[in-house]
């Protein structure tokens, strides 16, 4: 691995300074089309040079008969071609001293003997003038902080932290919109495809030195360098959490991604020990990578293993609490000086026992805020799960105490929600120990709504909140035994 991000593979594919686009059409049904549209939404202000057999402008760009003519030497060449012209136009592109390619195509490797052959062409083009791509069979490449954005569908969320690789394209494209439903986003996301020239270890090497970084997020079907993926995730990991979804441990899921690129999967087990000694944190789902990712990268990492639940109410607490046991968490009893700050707060119908249940209490609306940082204080607790809700009773609670109309007291009620959001958010990030909300409101409710637009890591359910902490716990005993 070399020090400089600079020197990975990846890194005019994920910065190109200028790029050619092959397969681009006035038609706009072309997968190349789609392609353009998306470099030119996200605003990518680079010079892009369509190459066109026959057009003399492509989507208002001038366009150019052969690669040879283009007035400069692109930085990176997409190709989203039909499969038998792909290796002569990457040989073309190797001529023109074009270093980077993302090959989109599909129809190589993954369909069989004829595919095959023309992949070994492909590489071959490719090795003649030391070219590195992407695919083929892949999807692109997205890097929000370059505003570069090679698939073909929009991406509409803000740049975000997770750098992923995927060794499946939807779960680039499609995971815009599950992300950004949150408030979050990728910092770079590479669809690697058939794998032909960079592979899901140069991703993780990138990612590793990407500054937008900070969890890196991995989607494997297979691992066809597993000593070198151990290697360099053992390096990365006393410094970036590493989270894999690996699929294709069962019969049918090794099946289904031998066709789909062209992978031979192994034993669940066998990838169970591939991640433990690398370091890397298993997920089992993509919602469940993702919320891993989500609270590695906005809020403090566990000490220990003792949380603290917050609630207003027994069910969600007793859930959060069976829930925490099932993921290696303990619940401590809370230490006497902390019961006596609560006794402010917690009416008697309430619970100083963990949970520490609230029940509905009025006496002080900025409880909000002052109770989980009272906990936090506590020397027994190394996190804090707190189960979100804003009381229905909100605007009555606010036209009680401000003694204003109804009507005021709605308009009164909005903003201090607004503002107990924001005031949340930032104690959630600022908090020295980790502090993961949990709801069964959705992202409809302001308040929730909010608390995402702030950055605050409220996840969807008690079992999903304690999967994310202990696998927290988990990273945080990884980078201890890595680092030593
Ligand atoms: C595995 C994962 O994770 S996701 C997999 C992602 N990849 C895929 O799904 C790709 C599957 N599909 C393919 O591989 C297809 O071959 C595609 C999408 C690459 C190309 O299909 P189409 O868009 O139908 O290509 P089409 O034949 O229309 O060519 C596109 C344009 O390139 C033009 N073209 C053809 N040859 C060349 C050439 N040598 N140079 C430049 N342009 C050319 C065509 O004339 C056409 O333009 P036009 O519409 O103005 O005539």
């Amino acid at each position: 691995m070399t020090d400089r991000i600079e020197d990975s593979p990846l890194y005019r594919i994920a910065n190109p300074r200028s790029i050619a686009i092959f397969g681009a059409s006035n038609k706009f049904t072309a997968m190349g089309t789609g392609i353009l549209s998306s470099i030119k939404q996200m605003g990518y202000d680079g010079p892009i040079y369509p190459v066109h057999p026959r057009e003399e402008t492509v989507q208002g760009h001038k366009a150019y008969s052969s690669v040879l003519d283009l007035p400069e030497t692109p930085d990176l060449a997409i190709i989203v071609l039909p499969t038998p012209v792909v290796p002569e136009v990457m040989e073309a592109c190797g001529q023109k001293g074009i270093g980077h390619a993302i090959v989109v195509s599909g129809g190589f490797r993954e369909v069989g003997p004829e595919g095959a052959a023309l992949e070994k062409q492909l590489n071959e083009a490719a090795a003649r003038h030391n070219m590195r791509f992407l695919g083929p069979n892949c999807i692109g490449a997205v890097n929000t902080h370059f505003k570069f954005n090679a698939t073909f569908l929009p991406c509409d969320h803000p740049p975000g932290f997770i750098g992923m690789a995927s060794q499946s394209g939807s779960f680039i494209t499609q995971m815009f919109d599950y992300l950004g439903r949150y408030n979050l986003g990728f910092s770079t996301g590479f669809s690697v495809g058939n794998e032909a020239s960079v592979d899901i270890v140069d991703c993780l090497e990138y990612l590793a030195k990407c500054p937008d970084t900070r969890v890196i997020a991995l989607y494997i079907e297979s691992i066809r360098r597993g000593r070198e993926f151990i290697d360099a995730a053992r390096k990365i990991v006393p410094h970036k959490p590493v989270v894999a979804y690996y699929v294709g441990g069962t019969e049918a899921g090794g099946r289904a991604g031998l066709s789909h690129t062209g992978a031979l999967a192994g034993a669940d087990r066998v990838y169970d020990g591939v991640f433990r000694q690398s370091g890397v944190i298993r997920a089992h789902s993509i919602e469940e990578m993702f919320d891993i990712c989500w609270c590695l990268g906005t809020t403090a990492l566990p000490r220990g293993n003792r949380v603290v639940i917050q609630t207003h109410s027994g069910g969600p607490g007793a859930v959060a609490a069976d829930a925490c046991a099932r993921n290696g968490l303990e619940l401590p009893s809370i230490e006497d000086q902390t019961r006596e700050k609560l006794a402010e707060y917690i009416p008697s119908t309430g619970s100083m026992n963990n949970p520490v249940d609230l029940t509905f209490t009025k006496r002080n609306l900025d409880y909000f805020v002052d109770i989980p940082n009272v906990l936090l204080q506590d020397n027994n607790v190394d996190a804090l799960m707190v189960y979100m809700m804003m009381p229905r009773r909100m605007v009555l609670m606010v036209a009680e105490t401000t003694g204003v109309s109804m009507e005021e007291a709605k308009t009164l009620a909005a903003q201090f929600i607004s503002d107990q959001s924001r005031q949340l958010a930032d104690s959630m990030r600022n908090a020295k120990k980790p502090w993961i909300g949990y709801s069964y409101y959705s992202a409809e409710s302001d308040f929730i709504q909010k608390l995402y637009e702030a950055g605050a890591p409220v996840l969807p359910g008690p079992n999903r909140a304690a999967r994310a902490l202990g696998a927290m716990h988990e990273y945080g005993q990884l980078r201890e035994k890595l680092s030593k």
